[in-house]
């Protein structure tokens, strides 16, 4: 790294120790890419797993071999968390039970994830005044308040009514028999604590919530690098589907709609965030790309054109199946009606704007795909006949 980085302030960034707790996932492997390839800062990489981040830890022989250090470890119980806190200048908690499959079928796992476990994190980075950023979720807004008013209520068309705002939003979930909001009240309750632990112990913190972050390497290919009944998230499903050229299932209609970024773009905001700490502290970042939006169904439509691109496949003649959540997900599954980011805060703080379209980015991910599963789907598809 011959020349020294510059932060928004036009002041020259000293390389800092971070201490990533979940380093070994999707949004930890490229964060941690980034950091390896564009900035001198070292990485202490915390997860149970580093599958997705071998090719970045060996051979030793690699240009930033001396900056990233694995550390094998389960944060529920383990004495050297606080040790390795103490020798790093940031904590970035990533660490979490992220995927909607298990909110229902594993409420206690989830809220223990999101919540208790990530105590100890907050309590250590404040006692020892290091500063935190720490991953919440999109989810802590739950519904809009849009999906609770007539469907010929002028009020729908009002903004204020589904766009989702940081200092604004309320957070809206449903009852307690909807066990799908577990997640998104854990998540609500330690961004709540990390506040009260600014305000009342000083302690230097940004919370940020991802709108639908996706790329390569999200979750897991079910029978091929994850359990074969293994649900993940909407990416890794219908990606799967189109792989195995099943159709693609759609809960309930296909009708909730999401806001999807690409991963690279969102990355670079995480990076503004670390080299800007007078910015970013105290803030609560939305990290989205509202001009992505789509319903699950048009995405289905969308990723089913670009494979036949990428694969050279032509798509199925009934590309889609309707599914009821109850049969997919199980019981107490709900479900967020709309995701659209206000970007104001992040915008005048960081001057971060999301850059690539969902075409385009579901054109990079889905060549992954193809490249990285095809010939494994091939293979485990024609072991059952031939044995
Ligand atoms: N990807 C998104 O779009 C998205 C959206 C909203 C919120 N988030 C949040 O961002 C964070 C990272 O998400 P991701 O998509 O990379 O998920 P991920 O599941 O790929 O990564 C989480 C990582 O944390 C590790 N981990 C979990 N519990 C641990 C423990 N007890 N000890 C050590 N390691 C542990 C897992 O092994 C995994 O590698 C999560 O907190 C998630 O809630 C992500
Ligand atoms: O095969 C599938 C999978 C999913 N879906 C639907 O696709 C939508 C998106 O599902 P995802 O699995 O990506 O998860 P969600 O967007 O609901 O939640 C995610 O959002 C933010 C993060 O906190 C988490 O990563 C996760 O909770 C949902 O409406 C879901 O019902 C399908 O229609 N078919």
């Amino acid at each position: 790294m011959a020349t020294t980085r510059i932060d928004l302030d036009g002041r020259p960034i000293k390389p800092i120790t971070i201490c990533m707790i979940g380093a070994g996932g999707f949004i930890g492997s490229h964060l941690c890419e980034k950091l390896m390839s564009e900035t001198p800062h070292k990485v202490l990489a915390l997860d149970v797993y580093n599958d997705k981040i071998k090719h970045l830890l060996e051979p030793d022989s690699l240009p930033w071999a001396a900056r990233i250090h694995f550390h094998r470890l389960n944060i529920k119980h383990d004495s050297r968390l606080e040790g390795l806190i103490k020798m790093a200048d940031l904590t970035i908690n990533l660490a979490a039970i992220c995927t909607p499959a298990d909110y229902n079928t594993r409420p206690l796992d989830t809220i223990y994830s999101n919540f208790i476990d990530a105590l100890p994190v907050v309590k250590y980075c404040s006692e020892n005044n290091k500063r935190l950023i720490h991953f919440s979720t999109c989810e802590v807004y739950g519904k809009t308040i849009q999906s609770f008013l007539p469907k010929d209520s002028p009020l729908r068309q009002d903004p204020a009514c589904y766009v989702l705002k940081e200092d604004i939003s309320p957070c809206i979930f449903g009852s307690i028999e909807k066990q799908r909001w577990s997640y998104a009240c854990a998540k609500q309750l330690i961004e709540r604590l990390i506040y009260a632990e600014g305000a009342e112990n000083g302690l230097e913190f940004t919370i940020v919530r991802p709108f639908n972050w996706i790329g390569p390497r999200m979750d897991f290919i079910p029978g091929i690098d994850g359990p074969s009944e293994g649900v993940p998230r909407v990416l890794a499903c219908f990606s799967n589907n189109l792989l195995r050229r099943e159709p693609l299932k759609l809960v309930d209609g296909g009708q909730s709609q999401r806001t999807f970024v690409y991963i690279k773009d969102a990355i670079e905001a995480v990076l503004l965030m670390i080299e800007n700490p007078d910015r970013a502290n105290g803030h609560i970042f939305n990290v989205g790309n509202p001009n992505n939006e789509v319903t699950v169904r048009q995405l289905a439509e969308m990723m089913t054109k670009v494979y036949t691109k990428v694969s050279g496949e032509a798509a199925l003649e009934s590309p889609t199946i309707d599914v009821s959540s109850k049969e997919f997900y199980g019981e107490g599954y709900d479900d967020s009606d709309k995701r659209i980011p206000d970007m104001s805060i992040i915008n005048k703080q960081l001057g971060w704007n999301p850059k690539t379209s969902l075409w385009d980015l579901l054109e990079s991910t889905l060549t992954y795909q193809h490249r990285t599963y095809a010939e494994a789907i091939k293979k485990a598809m024609v072991k059952p006949t031939a044995s």
